[in-house]
């Protein structure tokens, strides 16, 4: 990658080049530190959400095995990208041939999004780990790791990654902008994890687009990100459930035209304001309007009217809250 794409982009500029700077992880960095020191280890299967440092482990691990020129030492290759268990074949067997580091036995395969191969590939592929094992260390990087082969998953060391906390992103993100002399509202950092749910890689593009347009604040957020404020869903749902259907409708029309956000793009947030903290609703109410939320998400996905669908939907809330006896609280 060149230099100048490692500049411009945060998440690449700001990437843990060692094990020691990857953020959380905890058990995960002392079990790979450990392989560096004894300069050994087995096939390795890094399995977890995307943006939780899967990638950034291996070249950590890569780094601090070889040192800075680690690169001429691993092989990288995405699963989806290649054209087919033959071209990983035939990269392979070239990598295994070239220059062994000089005091480490082996090298590193890092296969992107393993769990994309079909079970065919896959078999391939273990047959491929079996011939090269002498000299060369697969790390499988994968989302699902259901989707590996048991025969595979049994060769491997197997490493899950968590989503990140709250904690560790508002921390980097602070990091960041203060590196990067953006200003920003705290409660802007933590809208961002909101949004990101843990996804670091999110979670600095959005800072990124949001400090381009000057300073970081909850707005500003929400805008790079096209979502509505979650604030104004829920005063929208709070407000049908107070009964007051037309000013509820309102508030509808306002967040869809504010943000230019279509049906559903408005359903998702619902759904997700349905499950915080911060809507103060009876549970059989929430069960109800879970349910009915996924109709109203089915028939405007299969191409009903969005402003019919969600009028009809704060509707029935209307109704059903006065049914339920249940005004938010
Ligand atoms: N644990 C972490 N500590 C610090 N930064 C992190 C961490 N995890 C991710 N990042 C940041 O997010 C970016 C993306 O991370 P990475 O490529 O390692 O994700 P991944 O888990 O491999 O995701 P994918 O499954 O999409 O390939 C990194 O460049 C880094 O800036």
């Amino acid at each position: 990658m060149s230099t100048a794409i490692e500049e411009l982009l945060w998440t690449e500029k700001y990437r843990p080049r060692s094990l020691k700077e990857i953020v959380n992880q905890k058990e995960i960095v002392e079990r790979l530190s450990k392989f560096v020191a004894e300069k050994n280890m087995p096939h390795l299967l890094f399995a977890g959400p995307p943006g939780t440092g899967k990638t950034t482990a291996a070249h950590a691990l890569a780094h601090d095995l070889y040192g800075d020129n680690y690169t001429q030492y691993m092989l990288e290759l995405n699963a989806s990208d290649e054209r087919g268990i033959d071209t990983i074949r035939e990269k392979v067997k070239e990598f295994a041939r070239s220059k062994t580091p000089p005091d480490i036995p082996f090298k590193i395969v890092l296969l992107d999004e393993a769990d994309n191969m079909t079970a065919d590939a896959q078999q391939a592929l273990r047959r491929l780990m079996e011939l090269y094992s002498a000299n060369t260390r697969f790390i499988l990087a994968a989302n699902f790791p259901s989707k590996i082969i048991d025969p595979i998953q049994s060769r491997c060391a197997f490493f899950r990654f968590t989503p990140l906390g709250k904690d560790d992103v508002v921390g980097r993100l602070r990091y960041i902008a203060e590196k990067e002399n953006v200003k920003y509202d705290e409660d802007a950092l933590e809208a961002i994890y909101d949004i990101s749910e843990g996804d670091m890689r999110k979670a600095i593009n959005i800072l990124q687009t949001a400090a381009s347009l000057g300073k970081v604040d909850v707005d500003s957020v929400y805008k790079v990100v096209g979502m509505a404020r979650p604030k104004d869903i829920r005063e929208m749902v709070e407000e049908a459930l107070k009964g007051d259907f037309t000013g509820a409708r309102e508030l509808l029309r306002k967040v869809m035209i504010e943000y230019g956000l279509s049906g559903e793009d408005v359903v998702r947030q619902i759904h997700r304001e349905l499950f915080s903290n911060d809507l103060k609703i009876p549970e059989e109410l929430r069960v109800m309007i879970a349910d009915y939320l996924g109709e109203i998400h089915y028939r405007i996905v299969e191409g009903s009217d969005d402003d019919i669908q969600l009028s009809a939907f704060l509707a029935w809330l209307a109704m059903m809250s006065k049914r339920v006896g249940a005004a938010t609280t």
